[in-house]
């Protein structure tokens, strides 16, 4: 999922990331309208809410052991769901928690996201009844940290903002479940050093797997069970039903250590269903313009063929930048794409050591391109690059809502009213 112009539901996705992988959604909770039924919460719930959010923010470090204490303790069973190490799962609650703070009364941006939510959940093995149990365990936890602040009024509301979110994830889930597997194996065919921690590796799955070139994927290893990180497609659907990835070893992460330095061919690892909205917006019939940092070349890559594939002649207009040249990967084929198809362009820069002649610094080459302030403009790598990138593009005068992200970094657009200049 990405962000438009509100603070979307895909915030609830990991927004930091310690180990700068992808990791999988918090719990739910916000409260939202149930699909065409009656529980909107009223404005003075939403106020209760939020008010009893503030009121145990000084305890948010202690909440996650908690919680997951009354929960592990109510029901033992339910360790069983996830990981020996639970590090992950208690950053995940705490964002989850002060995304209902957010978006508590936002019921559109909040019953997609639970229905998406729902059907993510399903790779963890959530079952109906869970959702019961964890409701109990959350509003036991906040109204320990509350103390004498938790009222009658106050555990009403966070009750039916619950079982609004739960009950819209449990649908979610069960009409995906009719629908598709919950997981897929996926057996890794090529395995492919091509730089210091870096890697491409291409699966094909043993069932078919359905997905839109832009959005991301969640994956399990076999070397760490239930820890769960997002990776994005490098490629639109193929034929043949592999699926390539660019994966960085980081320092610290479990999972993309694993992947590049540990996995080869053979090995399987397990994927959950397509995520994300970074996909080309069929109503739009403006210009695209694309930058990508690093490994974040993979969904604009994957952008491009799936318009390629779909015969969409939107101009797109790529800005592609890594630390060498060596990790310009998957440029070639950009480049040999963008000599096949005239609406494609393709400018890359290298960072960290000398550019070749006509390359520089990615922004640099960004903010001497233009004008922008037509184009749908989509953004893919490290979160200062996104950042920079944003801010950039949104002097040029595009507004909030045409940026396409994958929720992983909040981007800070400026208002293109106020200060967007002559050709940009
Ligand atoms: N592996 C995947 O499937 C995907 C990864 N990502 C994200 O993309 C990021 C890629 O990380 P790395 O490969 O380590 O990238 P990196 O740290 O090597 O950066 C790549 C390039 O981005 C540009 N850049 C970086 N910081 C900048 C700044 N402050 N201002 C302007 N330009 C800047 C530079 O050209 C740099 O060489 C990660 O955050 C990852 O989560 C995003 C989508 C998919």
């Amino acid at each position: 999922m990405m962000f438009r112009a509100n603070p979307s539901v895909d915030d609830a996705f990991m927004p930091e990331n310690p180990e700068n992988e992808w990791q999988p959604s918090p719990e739910p909770m916000p409260a939202a309208e149930r699909h065409g039924t009656d529980a909107v919460l009223s404005a003075h719930e939403i106020a209760l809410i939020r008010a009893s959010v503030t009121v145990v923010a000084p305890h948010v470090a202690e909440l996650p052991a908690y919680f997951y204490g009354v929960l592990f303790s109510r029901y033992p069973h339910a360790r069983d769901l996830f990981p020996p190490e639970m590090d992950v799962q208690h950053d995940r609650l705490v964002r989850a928690l002060l995304l209902i703070v957010d978006l508590v009364d936002d019921p559109k941006h909040l019953v997609r996201f639970c229905s998406d939510l729902g059907r993510d959940h399903r790779k963890f093995g959530t079952q109906s009844a869970h959702y019961a149990a964890v409701g109990e365990c959350l509003l036991a936890t906040l109204a320990h940290f509350a103390g004498p602040a938790w009222t009658e009024d106050i555990a009403t509301a966070w009750t039916r903002a619950y079982t609004a979110v739960a009950q819209a994830m449990d649908q979610a889930a069960a009409a995906d479940a009719a629908e598709r597997p919950a997981v897929w194996n996926a057996q890794i065919v090529h395995h492919r050093a091509y730089g210091p921690g870096l890697a491409e590796i291409t699966v094909r799955t043993d069932q078919p797997y359905a997905y839109t070139g832009g959005q991301f994927v969640s994956m399990e290893t076999p070397w760490w069970p239930k820890i769960w990180r997002y990776f994005s497609p490098a490629n639109a659907p193929r034929p043949d039903g592999t699926i390539t990835f660019h994966v960085r070893a980081v320092p610290g992460g479990r999972i993309s250590n694993a992947l590049v330095h540990q996995a080869s061919v053979g090995d399987v690892v397990r994927l959950g269903l397509a995520l994300g909205d970074m996909v080309l917006d069929p109503t739009s019939t403006r210009d695209v313009v694309c930058v990508a940092g690093g490994t974040g070349i993979a969904p604009i890559r994957a952008l491009v063929e799936q318009a390629a594939l779909d015969g969409v002649q939107r101009r797109m207009e790529l800005f592609v930048g890594a630390r060498t040249a060596n990790e310009l990967h998957g440029l070639d084929d950009l480049l040999h794409m963008s000599r096949q198809h005239r609406w494609l362009n393709v400018r890359a820069a290298v960072s960290d050591e000398d550019a070749p002649a006509g390359s520089s610094h990615l922004l640099r080459v960004l903010a001497e391109s233009g004008p922008w302030r037509h184009h749908d403009a989509y953004l893919s790598g490290p979160g200062p690059m996104m950042t920079a990138a944003g801010r950039l593009l949104g002097r040029g005068g595009v507004p909030l809502e045409r940026f396409y992200y994958d929720p992983f970094v909040q981007l800070d657009v400026p208002d293109p009213g106020a200060t967007a200049g002559p050709g940009h």
